[in-house]
């Protein structure tokens, strides 16, 4: 909980000594919510020391408050069968509308593209690699021996490697980016997946090899780090003004426009990454069944003003080629 500040009446604060106005009583100019995970705190921590260079700030002036979301609690069994959407996001975007904070961090890739009433995401610090990662043993999935067990519980993750390998055996695999190398390491299963993005912020990537993203093509928004705020709040919106990545922006803004298009069902495999060369904004979207055997690809590359477009048309495209039910898959 933010510490507020007693009331004091001025009479008897004038009978403190200044010494006592230690730092401690200075109220924050922002207060970050975050989830508790080490890769979370990672990234409040990121956003709050762009923000101390940034407006030459004391550390003191940003707190973070650890908010635990519904997907911490959950941990027994696969989020997508908990059903529901922002199972990471919404009780900090409750914190945030109820002005417990000023800024929610979220990793990109946990956000719903509906935004809540009241709620807007401001913009993202510059994304990190945004590819999947493979950790076990050669380079790839390709160097497993026959019917290894693999262990991931992205739907997307799942259904790629069964399309490259059919013979793996894909268990479910959760808990934070530590837990699941540990997992690993315990032998509980041959290989997993996980985001560049995470490892290299963890320091924890020196075993992971990066997937290409023609066979593993990343979730919306991977690797980006998204920064909700409450809408028409331009005291907070200047303050990050100067950290925001305007490309990272524009790449996110083709990918999640993409996935609303797309968004029906959280069982669905969706897969796409946007990424700009030379001025140009290129964007690949897909979707899969679970079991990878069926795959629908879409292209489109323009302007980046254009970046929301674009990844709507995408969206659009491939809407036009599902049979009925790939998008409710129950
Ligand atoms: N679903 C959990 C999650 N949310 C964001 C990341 C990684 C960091 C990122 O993509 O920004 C991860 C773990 C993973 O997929 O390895």
């Amino acid at each position: 909980m933010r510490m507020l500040h007693p009331i004091v009446h001025p009479a008897t604060l004038a009978t403190i000594h200044c010494t006592e106005l230690t730092e401690s009583m200075t109220t924050p100019l922002l207060t970050i919510g975050t989830r508790g995970s080490p890769l979370a705190l990672w990234q409040a921590n990121a956003t709050r020391a762009a923000l101390v260079r940034a407006h030459d700030l004391n550390e003191a002036d940003v707190a973070v408050e650890v908010i635990r979301t519904t997907g911490d609690t959950i941990q027994d069994r696969p989020l997508s069968e908990a059903g529901g959407k922002g199972l990471f996001t919404k009780e900090i975007e409750d914190a945030l509308l109820d002005r417990r904070i000023d800024l929610a961090v979220h990793s990109s890739k946990d956000m719903p593209t509906h935004h809540r009433q009241g709620l807007v995401l401001s913009g993202c610090l510059p994304r990190a690699d945004a590819r999947d990662a493979y950790i076990g043993p050669g380079q790839g999935p390709a160097d497993l021996p026959e019917e290894a067990v693999v262990g991931t519980a992205s739907l997307r993750r799942q259904a790629l490697v069964r399309r490259l390998r059919p013979d793996l055996k894909v268990v479910p695999f959760r808990g934070n980016v530590e837990t699941r190398l540990r997992k690993l390491r315990e032998g509980e299963v041959a290989a997993t997946f996980l985001a560049m993005a995470g490892l290299i912020r963890l320091g924890l990537d020196h075993h992971a090899r990066p997937l290409e993203t023609d066979d593993f093509l990343p979730a919306i928004g991977q690797g980006a780090i998204g920064l909700e705020i409450r809408s028409g709040d331009t005291r907070v919106q200047d303050l990050l003004a100067p950290i925001l990545d305007a490309d990272t922006g524009i790449r996110l803004a083709a990918e999640r426009a993409f996935l609303e298009v797309l968004d029906g069902s959280c069982r669905t495999p969706i897969a796409g990454l946007a990424v700009i060369e030379d001025g140009l904004l290129s964007f690949k979207g897909r979707v899969l069944t679970p079991d990878g055997e069926r795959m629908w690809e879409a292209f489109r590359s323009g302007a980046p003003e254009e970046a929301a477009r674009l990844g709507a048309d995408a969206g659009h495209e491939i809407r036009s080629m599902l049979p009925a039910g790939v998008l409710t898959w129950v």
